[in-house]
């Protein structure tokens, strides 16, 4: 039922949305021919994208209903209205199928992959939405079929590669106040180089000024968030077709050497010009997203997700650093180790004792403070730091966790694996990650005397 709800919620979202863009884009309409600028079918295609919910065959349908309801009461005759708002959902349905197909490779998430897509995408889209649409100029408003047609193709192009970037990467709530944040840290030299280089193009004049902006924005790409990029190439882009529509930005100078008429050229150009700030910002992402999945295979332990020695370094680093080195380090560690652990691989198999691993790390990451760092140490052994605590409460935590072990219960295939383990405890307080050693040494001949004295026990360098 709630689902139901919100399913009707979407489709009159959307049916809202496609009466507001096509209203923005009829505004833009002169009399007699197709409209100068008409963001509708990149916006909304960047919605199906960016809200997966949303995109769905239904979806569709209200689109092409609520732009063919707005065209007819604006007054545009029957047929045009079909013609025109059939191929502005051709372009959507092209351009979808080109930015989520699989049959090219999909190495990454569907809205990075989609991102990645924007050009293709938008020829494709553009292609067919100018087939349809050009045919219909031409029938309708007489216009020449080639003009027709590479006028829809510009428009569609330019304002697709312009629009769709910043639709799809519109950040969750959560990531814009991430993405602030990045921004407001970031220098300020980037956007004023932009906005000299755009004053500079419209004071220079001609085919090549398009252009100045453009070493400027692959500077904005470089040092803010992709979504920031995003919105800085879209509002130079709509800025400069703005201009060279009000002939204020004049790219033809005096000879008319264009054989198509400026506007279409300025939309070509620009478009030309705002994907590359978007593809030297996309292979940021790209390369961020991949350190920090290489960062994360060896900060952690793929078997058990417990923190490697080098992840246990760098997480202790990050605790010392702010802190001047004055306040360092101080709490517990424990040494625990799995007993006669080798008897799980021997009799069940290496899968079984893998399995073991990973539900004792868990058990031990359940029993402990969520603010423990935990980690392997190799085999069976596992390193436990406890910030701030005490002689009493290492040895109560210790106890505590040796007891959790021994009641938790690991079932695998209809086996009990139920391990105990025993525990050495140290106490340190270090003002830097080397000095960890020495207390790793003395909680490790805890342990051998844990487990000499029988195992299943709790022994620390201190007497209580
Ligand atoms: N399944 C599995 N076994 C591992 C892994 N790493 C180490 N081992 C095994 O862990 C066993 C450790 O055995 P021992 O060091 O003799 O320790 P133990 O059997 O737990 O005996 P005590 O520590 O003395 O109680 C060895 O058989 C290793 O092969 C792993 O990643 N997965």
């Amino acid at each position: 039922m709630p689902n139901n709800k919100n399913r009707i919620h979407q489709v009159i979202v959307l049916f809202f949305f496609a009466i507001l863009l096509s209203v923005i884009g009829l505004c833009f309409r002169n009399f007699e021919s197709m409209s100068i600028f008409w963001p509708g079918n990149a916006v909304l295609l960047g919605l199906l994208i960016r809200f997966p919910a949303l995109d769905n065959r239904v979806s569709l349908l209200v689109l092409f209903f609520g732009m063919l309801i707005t065209d007819l009461c604006w007054g545009t005759p029957a047929m045009i209205s079909v013609g025109v708002n059939f191929s502005n959902i051709t372009f959507i349905a092209a351009a979808r199928w080109v930015l989520l197909t699989r049959h090219f490779t999909r190495p990454y998430p569907r809205r990075l992959q989609s991102l990645m897509r924007i050009f293709p995408a938008s020829i494709a889209g553009a292609l067919v939405c100018a087939a349809i649409g050009g045919i219909v100029s031409e029938r309708y408003f007489h216009d020449e079929l080639f003009k027709a047609w590479f006028s829809w193709f510009s428009e569609q192009m330019s304002t697709s590669i312009l629009l769709l970037p910043a639709v799809i990467s519109l950040p969750r709530r959560d990531e814009l106040r991430l993405i602030l944040r990045k921004t407001f840290e970031s220098s300020l030299l980037p956007l004023v180089a932009l906005l000299v280089t755009t004053a500079m193009s419209i004071w220079v004049g001609g085919g090549g000024s398009l252009l100045f902006p453009l070493p400027a924005l692959l500077w904005c790409a470089i040092s803010y968030p992709l979504f920031i990029t995003c919105c800085l190439t879209l509002i130079t882009g709509i800025s400069e077709i703005i201009l060279v529509a009000g002939n204020v930005l004049n790219i033809q100078g005096e000879n008319d050497l264009f054989r198509i008429d400026s506007l279409s050229a300025a939309r070509l150009g620009v478009a030309a010009m705002t994907i590359s700030p978007l593809i030297v910002s996309l292979s940021i992402e790209a390369n961020k997203r991949l350190v920090a999945r290489v960062t994360r295979r060896a900060d952690y332990d793929l078997l058990t997700g417990a923190l490697t020695r080098s992840g246990l370094s760098s997480r202790l680093q990050s605790l010392i650093a702010p802190r001047n080195r004055l306040a360092g380090f101080s709490g517990a560690l424990f040494l625990v180790d799995i007993d006669r652990f080798k008897n799980i691989n021997d009799t069940w198999g290496h899968a079984a004792g893998d399995y073991v691993l990973a539900q004792t790390v868990h058990c031990i990451q359940q029993a402990l403070p969520p603010t423990s760092l935990v980690c392997r140490m190799g085999g069976e052994e596992f390193l436990v730091l406890l910030e701030g605590a005490n002689e009493a409460r290492a040895f109560l935590l210790a106890n505590r966790l040796r007891n959790s072990i021994e009641n938790n219960a690991i079932m695998h295939k209809g086996n009990d694996l139920s391990v105990t383990a025993s525990i050495g405890i140290s106490l340190l307080n270090i003002s830097s990650v080397q000095a960890l050693d020495e207390a790793i040494n003395r909680a490790d001949e805890q342990l051998y005397i844990a487990k000499s004295s029988g195992r299943n026990q709790v022994r620390p360098e201190f007497v209580l």
